[in-house]
């Protein structure tokens, strides 16, 4: 710690700046106080602190406008963001846009001194990336928001080094969860566009009838439910980048029109006549083999060549040696702080697991057991017990190791509109619902307990002698909606489709033996869907 090391602290509640600076003057800083971002940001270019305590709701502007400027103009100053208590997730993009360590309101005096001696000392905190430099490739740990210094993620840092600057399109392969959105955004990052917007479109996750609109926009009256213009994602990365996820999953119909748009830079709104004219720059991703995809007439192959310019593979989590260790302990410490556990380390006989498993929901998958091992125990160590299927069994045999490039059926296998339970579009209104409202409807959840047992849905719970229908289609994986209808059950039987699909989830998870491929298969969705789906619960406490 440097001696008479310097903080600021940036807050604008008079009383608390005043304790908070008590606090720290005790153990020997030097300690001043701004109250707004302007003043913040002038202290950091005229006299840098060492350290800075910054609270993320300041008077003139966003405390991260603060964090961004400080990694351009004094990248060494140490910054601890202060959150209202729940808004873990403001404090973790906090983490990834540079911020050191970040304290939840209401923090003990011991934490502040604490976290502050941490952020001194250079010690890896919470969601450190402890010697990590953000953003350059000359890091050999991480690469913006990428962890890994591999070899095989050194040579895709090089690649993006050089394509990020160019216009090119950037054609991302690779399995499940291995990170191309990370990788997409670093392109934008180091882009000369760094500065317009990124705008990412799940092209599988969206339903077919309403990806045009996703894209283009629409006027109003275009289609029912057009109540007024709205412009898309092609107008809103303007200047910026648009990332087309799961690129293979989109309409042949629209792919044309994707095609005219890519090669003149114009489209139409859904409905309406005028041309509109873009500059974006186009990344895309997908998990399947896109030639394959090509020689089997779903994807054109005049687009496939347009867009395929520049080819990035990300390779599997098996496939990085040693980042696996720093992934799981970068996530590690990021539950930790959200759960409030105090996991140190992982056992060598944990370690050893990790390295050898087969990882076939790569990062993602990664995240799902650490978060799991995490809410579920306690200590300082995770030990073998604590580590859940199908890690714990060390398999590496079939079930797993066969996953390379998953091939979700081309249709999703219930319809909306047939009522069952089928896929939940992440962008629309009932998921979003579903997700901003998801504990506040826990309690209702808890109070239908009782009365619903009797209608619960899903595999092994043959219930379709009820008035609820089949979910077709599912049926190869032994589900059945009884009760879904309602029909004469009233609306108390009636439960939230987030819960039913999340049981139906769960229970073909089960019954597949814990391998989330094959249950993805049984239900017709791709595997990182069910990853995605996982990790909201998760976040949302459900
Ligand atoms: N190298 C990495 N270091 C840290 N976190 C990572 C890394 N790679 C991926 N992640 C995290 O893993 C999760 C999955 O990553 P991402 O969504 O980019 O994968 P993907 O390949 O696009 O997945 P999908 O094919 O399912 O869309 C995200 O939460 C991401 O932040």
């Amino acid at each position: 710690m440097p001696e008479q090391a310097r903080i600021v602290i940036v807050e604008d509640t008079l009383s608390l700046a005043r304790v908070y600076q008590d606090y720290l003057r005790a153990d020997g800083y030097l300690v001043d106080h701004v109250v707004t971002g302007a003043d913040a940001i002038d202290r950091l270019r005229q006299n840098p602190p060492d350290a800075m305590i910054l609270d993320l709701v300041l008077p003139d502007m966003d405390g991260r406008d603060v964090l961004r400027r400080a990694a351009h103009v004094c990248p060494d100053c140490k910054i601890v963001v202060i959150t209202a208590h729940g808004s873990v997730n403001v404090a973790v993009e906090a983490m990834r846009e540079g911020a050191w360590d970040f304290l939840l309101k209401p923090f003990t005096a011991d934490k502040l001194r604490e976290t502050v001696s941490k952020a001194l000392a250079g010690a890896p905190s919470s969601s450190n990336r402890a010697g990590l430099m953000p953003g350059g490739a000359d890091s050999d740990e991480m690469y913006f928001d990428i962890i890994g210094g591999s070899e095989n993620m050194r040579d895709i840092y090089r690649i993006i080094e050089n394509a990020a600057p160019s216009r090119a399109t950037v054609f991302i392969t690779g399995e499940s969860g291995t990170g191309k959105e990370l990788a997409a955004e670093a392109i934008h990052q180091r882009s000369e566009r760094a500065k317009e917007p990124f705008i990412p479109l799940n092209c599988g996750a969206i339903p077919k009838d309403l990806m045009e609109s996703e894209i283009f926009g629409h006027v109003k009256g275009a289609f029912t439910g057009a109540v007024s213009d709205r412009e898309g994602a092609a107008h809103r990365a303007e200047g910026g980048t648009l990332f087309l996820d799961e690129i293979c999953e989109m309409d042949l119909d629209l792919q044309t029109k994707l095609l005219r748009f890519i090669q003149t830079g114009t489209f139409q709104k859904v409905g309406g006549s005028s041309l509109e004219t873009v500059d974006v720059r186009f990344v895309c991703a997908t998990n399947r083999d896109p030639l394959e995809e090509v020689r089997a007439g779903r994807f054109r192959e005049d687009l496939y060549y347009r867009l395929h310019v520049i080819p990035l593979h990300m390779p599997p989590l098996r496939e990085r040696d040693n980042d696996i260790l720093q992934i799981a302990n970068f996530y590690l410490q990021r539950y930790n702080r959200e759960e409030g556990r105090d996991f140190e380390r992982f056992s060598p006989e944990v370690s050893a697991l990790f390295a050898r498993y087969t990882w076939p929901g790569n990062i993602r998958q990664l995240q799902n057991i650490i978060r799991n091992i995490v809410v579920l125990n306690n200590g300082t160590e995770v030990t073998l017990s604590m580590v859940p299927r199908p890690v714990n069994s060390g398999t590496e045999d079939d079930q797993f190791g066969s996953a390379t490039i998953e091939a979700p059926p081309p249709h999703p296998v219930v319809s909306r509109e047939a009522g069952g339970a089928g896929r939940l579009w992440e962008g629309d209104p009932e998921a979003l619902a579903f997700l901003a409202g998801a504990r506040q409807m826990r309690k209702v959840v808890e109070n239908h307990q009782t009365e619903k047992s009797n209608q619960l849905v899903g595999v092994g719970l043959a219930s379709n002698d009820r008035a609820g229908m089949n979910a077709n289609g599912l049926s190869g994986a032994g589900l059945s909606a009884g009760g879904l209808s309602g029909g004469g059950l009233g609306y108390s039987d009636i439960r939230p489709l987030w819960q039913v699909e999340k049981q139906a989830i769960e229970e073909a998870i089960e019954r597949c033996g814990g391998s989330i491929p094959r249950a993805a298969d049984a239900l017709g969705v791709s595997p990182s869907t069910i990853y995605r789906k996982k990790q909201s619960w998760e976040d949302n406490g459900l």
